[in-house]
């Protein structure tokens, strides 16, 4: 199957500038590929790393060595060298990141939110809202909340508008942070279902599922993050690949 993104000797160290420039080792020497049409989860304990990989990963986070390399366009592209345009492209066409909590941009409609990704490509106002209306509605997200701003909707229907906008595209990659946290059984199930689907149509997917039914419902493989014991004041972990 063909290699979406191939991440090789990656590492990441935080420094604190406001507190004394203390470092924190997050991750070293991490390998790791992703395939069309498989979930890998990321999976370790908390404060290992996992966000910090996922959003390195969506190039949020610069690492200190090592590359990502991203098939984007019919080229091979490495997001760590990657120039600032190259980035909002790639996150335009081919990486989808769908974070725990939705970025609300005050007084724009739930509607609006969830269709813009598909507009900033090219496609039609119909056929985008069209789709929106559709996602918003398997996620069950009411009727009369889709004319209005979401900043005061619940936490899980918030989630649920992040999950609904982060699925408008056909991202060849996707990377999901905990896409269920604040969600019930029901819904779950319905978010379980878009993975799946996003599968099946060839999308790589990278993730961290808490929930172990959500997990073992969606995942191909899991990449173990592992937390290091500390070392010299700081902190490290390591990865490794787990069957
Ligand atoms: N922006 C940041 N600046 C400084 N340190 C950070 C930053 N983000 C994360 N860290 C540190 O990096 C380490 C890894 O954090 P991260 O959030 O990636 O862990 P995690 O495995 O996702 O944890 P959890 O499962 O609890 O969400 C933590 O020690 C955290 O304090």
């Amino acid at each position: 199957m063909t290699i979406l993104f191939s991440v090789g000797g990656l590492s990441k160290t935080f420094t604190l500038h406001t507190q004394g420039g203390a470092e924190i080792d997050v991750f070293n020497d991490i390998s790791l590929e992703v395939r069309a049409g498989e979930c890998v989860c990321l999976h370790g304990p908390s404060g290992a790393g996992k966000s910090t990989l996922l959003r390195s990963l969506y190039a949020n986070y610069k690492p200190d060595a090592g590359h990502i390399l991203l098939q984007h366009g019919g080229e091979s592209i490495d997001l760590v060298s990657a120039e600032p345009w190259e980035v909002i492209e790639v996150r335009r066409r081919t990486i989808g990141y769908v974070s725990q909590f939705l970025r609300v941009i005050p007084r724009v409609a739930t509607i609006d939110i969830v269709t813009e990704p598909m507009i900033a490509i090219g496609i039609p106002a119909d056929e985008a809202h069209a789709k929106a209306k559709a996602l918003l509605a398997r996620l069950n997200i009411p009727k009369r909340l889709w004319s209005l701003a979401p900043a005061t909707f619940s936490g899980g229907e918030q989630q649920r508008v992040n999950i609904a906008r982060g699925f408008m595209v056909d991202y060849p990659v996707l990377l999901l942070d905990e896409p269920t946290a604040s969600l019930d059984a029901t819904n779950r199930q319905s978010v379980v279902q878009l993975i799946n689907e996003a599968k099946a149509r060839g999308a790589g997917i990278v993730g961290i599922f808490h929930d172990e039914e959500v997990r073992k419902a969606v995942t191909d493989r899991l990449f173990e993050v592992r937390q290091m014991p500390v070392r010299k004041s700081r902190r490290s972990t390591t990865a490794q690949m787990v069957a």
